[in-house]
C-alpha cells in the first residue's frame, strides 16, 4: 500500500527498524514553571544572555511555535537566527525585544547557505522538511530536501565547532508501517517492524539514521557533537494547514464531514505548543546531560485523547459548527481504495496542467486506518519533560484559532 517511491532516490523501499536508543534509564525531572503565553513578549530574566541558536524551518507551522517559544523561555538566548526558504512577516514584530532575532533566507539544500548561518551558533535545531504525504513534490525533491539537506546542516555544525543539534524527526519513522501493523501505546523501545515506502517516511527515516550516527563526532575545535531526535505524532493546532483543509471542506459541503475512518482507529495527537516546548527543553537539557541524552531520539506526547484522526479533529471542528456524518464509515472500505487511487491516478494525468493533491490517496488513507498511538515517559525520565500546556488549554487554543479562521471564511 502507499505510492511506490522511497529509498534514497525514491526508488525501492527503506526497510530496517529506525537507530533506536539504548535502554537507559535517567533522573526524573523538576517542576518547570508557566511563564504566560507563546504569543506574549519576551522572557525576562537575569540570566546572562550568551547563546545563539539557529532554528531552520522556522518560519512553518511547528517552526515558527519553536521561535515564539524560544523567545519566551530561553533566558540565555542572545541571538535568534530564523533560517527558511520563505520567510513570514511576522519575524519583523518579534525584533524589538532583548533577543537579536537575524531572519535567513535559505535553502538547506545548498550546503553554504546553511554553513553560513550555522557558523557561530552553540544549538541547531532543524525543523525544515519537505513534509508531503499528497503527492505535491517528487521523491527525489523530497530525499534532497530531508535527507540531502539534514546531512548539509550535521556537516555545518562539525565544520564550523556547533555543538548541539536537535532534528525534528516523526512517528513516521517507526510507522505506521506498509503492513498495515498497528502501534499501540508503544514507546521508543517496543519492538516494531519499520518498513516503508512512501518518500517521506523514508526520508525521515534516513535523516534521523544520520543524525543519531552523528552523535560523538568530532566538531572543529576537538570537541564532540551531541545530537538528538523528536518523533512528534501528528501534531495539531494554531497554523494546521490540514485542519484548515478538513475546515474547508466541511464548509463546503454545508457544514457536514463524512465519516471514512472507523471511530476504533486511535492516532496518537500533540499540541503544537506542547512540542515547540520539547525542542526548547530538550535543546537547554541536551547541553547539561550530553552523555545520557546524546543519540537518543524521544516521541514527543501530551494529555490528547487517542482518538482517531477525524474524531479527533472534531474536537475542534464541532465547536465550529461542523458536523461529522455517521457513527461508522459511510463508504467500504475497498471503495475508499478504489477513490483513492482513483485519485492518484488523477493527480498522475492532471500532472501535466496542475496539481491536484486531495487528502485521500493510497498512502494517507492507510496511514489514517492504521492506528498509532505512543505511551512513554523518557522525555520525562531523561530532561524532566512535562507538558506546557494541558489537553484542556490545547482544545481551548486550537478552537479559538478555527475560530478566527471562521472569521475569515464568512
Ligand atoms: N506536521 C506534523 O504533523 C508533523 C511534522 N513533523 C516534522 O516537523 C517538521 C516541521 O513540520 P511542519 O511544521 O508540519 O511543516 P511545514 O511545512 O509547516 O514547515 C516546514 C518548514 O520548512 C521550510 N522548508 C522546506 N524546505 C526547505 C528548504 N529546502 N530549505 C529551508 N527551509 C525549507 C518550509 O518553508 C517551512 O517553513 C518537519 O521536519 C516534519 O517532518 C513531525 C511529526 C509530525
Ligand atoms: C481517509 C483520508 C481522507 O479522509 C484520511 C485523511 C487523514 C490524513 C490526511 C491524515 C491521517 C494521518 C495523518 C498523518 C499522521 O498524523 C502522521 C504524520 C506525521 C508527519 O510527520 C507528517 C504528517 C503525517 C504524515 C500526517 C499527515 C496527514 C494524515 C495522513
Amino acid at each position: 500500500m502507499g505510492q511506490e517511491g522511497g529509498g534514497a532516490s525514491g526508488r525501492g523501499r527503506c526497510v530496517g527498524r529506525p537507530a533506536g536508543a539504548p535502554k537507559e534509564d535517567g533522573p526524573s525531572g523538576g517542576q518547570f514553571e508557566y511563564l504566560g503565553t507563546v504569543a506574549a513578549g519576551m522572557a525576562d530574566s537575569t540570566e546572562v544572555r550568551e547563546l545563539v541558536y539557529l532554528v531552520t524551518g522556522g518560519c512553518g507551522f511547528l517552526g515558527e511555535h519553536v521561535v515564539r517559544m524560544l523567545l519566551q523561555r530561553e533566558p540565555r538566548l542572545l541571538e535568534l537566527r530564523v533560517f527558511d526558504l520563505h520567510l513570514g512577516a511576522w519575524l519583523e514584530e518579534l525584533k524589538t525585544g532583548p533577543v537579536q532575532v537575524t531572519a535567513i533566507q535559505g535553502d538547506v539544500t545548498q550546503a553554504h547557505e546553511v554553513a553560513a548561518a550555522v557558523a557561530g551558533a552553540h544549538v541547531v535545531i532543524h525543523t525544515a522538511g519537505l513534509v508531503d504525504v499528497f503527492g505535491r513534490a517528487s521523491p527525489e525533491t523530497i530525499y534532497e530536501v530531508n535527507v540531502q539537506g539534514t546531512k548539509n546542516v550535521i556537516e555545518a555544525c562539525v565544520q564550523t565547532g556547533t555543538r548541539f543539534l536537535v532534528y525534528t524527526s516523526s512517528m513516521e519513522v517507526v510507522g505506521p508501517n506498509i503492513k498495515g501493523h498497528h502501534f499501540y501505546r508503544g514507546n521508543e523501545d517496543t519492538p516494531y517492524e519499520a518498513v516503508h515506502r512512501h518518500p517521506y517516511p523514508c526520508s525521515k527515516a534516513q535523516a534521523e539514521r544520520l543524525v543519531l550516527e552523528a552523535n560523538g563526532r568530532k566538531v572543529h575545535g576537538g570537541l564532540p557533537l551531541v545530537t538528538c531526535a523528536l518523533r512528534p505524532t501528528g501534531i495539531y493546532g494554531e497554523g494546521h494547514q490540514i485542519m484548515r483543509d478538513f475546515y474547508h471542506q466541511g464548509l463546503r459541503l454545508g457544514g457536514r464531514l463524512f465519516r471514512t475512518i472507523p471511530a476504533s482507529v486511535e492516532h496518537g495527537r500533540v499540541y503544537v505548543g506542547n512540542v515547540a516546548w520539547m525542542h526548547v527543553l530538550v535543546a537547554r537539557e541536551l547541553q547539561q546531560r550530553a552523555a545520557l541524552m546524546g543519540g537518543q531520539v524521544y516521541f514527543c506526547y501530551d494529555q490528547s485523547p487517542y482518538k482517531s484522526y477525524e474524531d479527533f479533529n472534531m474536537e475542534f471542528l464541532g465547536p465550529c459548527g461542523l458536523r461529522l456524518v455517521e457513527t461508522r464509515p459511510l463508504v467500504p472500505y475497498w471503495l475508499l481504495m478504489l477513490l483513492a487511487a482513483l485519485n492518484a491516478l488523477l493527480q498522475w494525468l492532471l500532472r501535466p496542467l496542475l496539481l491536484y493533491a486531495p487528502l485521500l490517496n493510497p498512502y494517507t488513507l492507510a496511514v489514517a486506518n492504521t492506528a498509532f498511538t505512543v505511551n512513554t515517559d523518557k522525555a520525562q525520565r531523561h530532561f524532566g519533560y512535562e507538558p506546557l500546556f494541558s489537553w484542556e488549554d490545547s482544545r481551548t487554543r486550537t478552537i479559538r484559532w478555527v475560530q478566527a479562521m471562521e472569521g475569515s471564511a464568512r
